[in-house]
C-alpha cells in the first residue's frame, strides 16, 4: 500500500517510523510518505491560507497548494493498480472513523490523507479532488482538533496494522475490541497473584471451551456496562 500525506506540519508525523509501522515500511509493505504542502506555494511567505469570504473568524486554507499537489500525488498512483487513489480528509463534519472504515480502507492501494489547519480547507477542493479519486470526509469522533494531522495519524495506524505482513501473529487481530462488534475481554498475565489480586480461575483450568464461554460473557458484560450502543439487537 502507497500512503501519502500532505500536512503544514510534516514533522507530526515522525513517529510512524517506529514500531509496526516503521518496520513494515523497511519490508516494503507500506510506501508512506509525508509531504509538505508549503511546497506547492509560489510566493516568497509560502502562503497557504487568507481570510474567510463572507466573514468569520480565523483563515481558510487556499485551495491553489492543495489543487497542485493533489494533481502531482494523485497521478502517481502506483502502476501495479487500476485503482484511483482514496483521498482522505479529516474533517470534524465528517462520517465517523470506524473498525469498519479501517478495514474498508486497508484494501486499498492508494490513499492519499489531506491534513487541514485553521477553519479548514476551501470546499472547492473536496469538489476538485473528486475528479481524482474517491474523497472521504473522515472525523474521529465528537470533538474539534486544532488539524488534521493527530486524527490521521490515528487512521494510518488503525489502517496500516490491518494491512496483512504488518502485524506478526494476525490472529491478534481477531480478538480484538470491535473486530467482532464488541469491546475485547480483559487480558491477565504472570504473576498469578498480584498485590492480593488473583487471576481467574477458569483462565488457569486449562479448558479451553469453559475460557472461550467464559471470554464471550465478559464481552457482552462489558460491552453492555460501557457501550450498549454496540449491543446486537439479539444481546441487549
Ligand atoms: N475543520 C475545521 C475546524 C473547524 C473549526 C475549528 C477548528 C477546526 C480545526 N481543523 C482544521 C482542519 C481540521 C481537520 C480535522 C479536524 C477534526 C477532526 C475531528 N474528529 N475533530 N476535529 C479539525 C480541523
Amino acid at each position: 500500500m502507497r500512503i501519502d500525506v500532505l500536512s503544514i506540519f510534516p514533522s507530526y508525523f515522525d513517529g510512524l517510523t517506529l514500531s509496526l509501522l516503521g518496520k513494515a515500511q523497511s519490508a516494503g509493505i507500506l510506501d508512506l510518505r509525508v509531504r509538505d504542502l508549503r511546497d506547492w506555494t509560489s510566493d516568497r511567505h509560502r502562503t497557504v491560507d487568507d481570510t474567510p469570504y463572507g466573514g468569520g473568524a480565523g483563515m481558510v486554507m487556499k485551495p491553489e497548494p492543495w489543487g497542485l499537489a493533489l494533481d502531482e500525488l494523485a497521478s502517481s498512483t502506483p502502476s501495479s493498480t487500476e485503482q484511483r487513489p482514496t483521498i482522505i480528509f479529516p474533517s470534524p463534519a465528517g462520517e465517523v472513523f470506524t473498525q469498519a472504515t479501517a478495514r474498508d480502507l486497508s484494501t486499498r492501494e492508494h490513499l492519499v490523507f489531506g491534513c487541514g489547519r485553521y477553519e479548514g480547507i476551501d470546499e472547492r477542493v473536496f469538489e476538485y479532488a473528486a475528479s481524482l479519486g474517491e474523497v472521504r470526509l473522515i472525523s474521529l469522533g465528537d470533538y474539534v482538533l486544532n488539524g488534521g494531522e493527530v486524527a490521521t495519524m490515528a487512521m494510518i495506524e488503525a489502517i496500516g496494522r490491518l494491512i496483512p505482513g504488518v502485524v506478526g501473529n494476525p490472529e491478534s487481530l481477531v480478538e480484538e475490541s470491535h473486530e467482532d462488534g464488541l469491546l475485547e475481554y480483559p487480558s491477565y498475565t504472570k504473576p498469578s497473584v498480584w498485590r492480593e489480586r488473583s487471576v481467574p480461575d477458569v483462565l488457569l483450568s486449562g479448558n479451553h471451551a469453559l475460557i472461550a464461554s467464559w471470554r464471550r460473557d465478559q464481552q457482552l458484560e462489558r460491552t453492555r456496562r460501557r457501550r450498549p450502543d454496540l449491543l446486537p439487537d439479539d444481546e441487549s
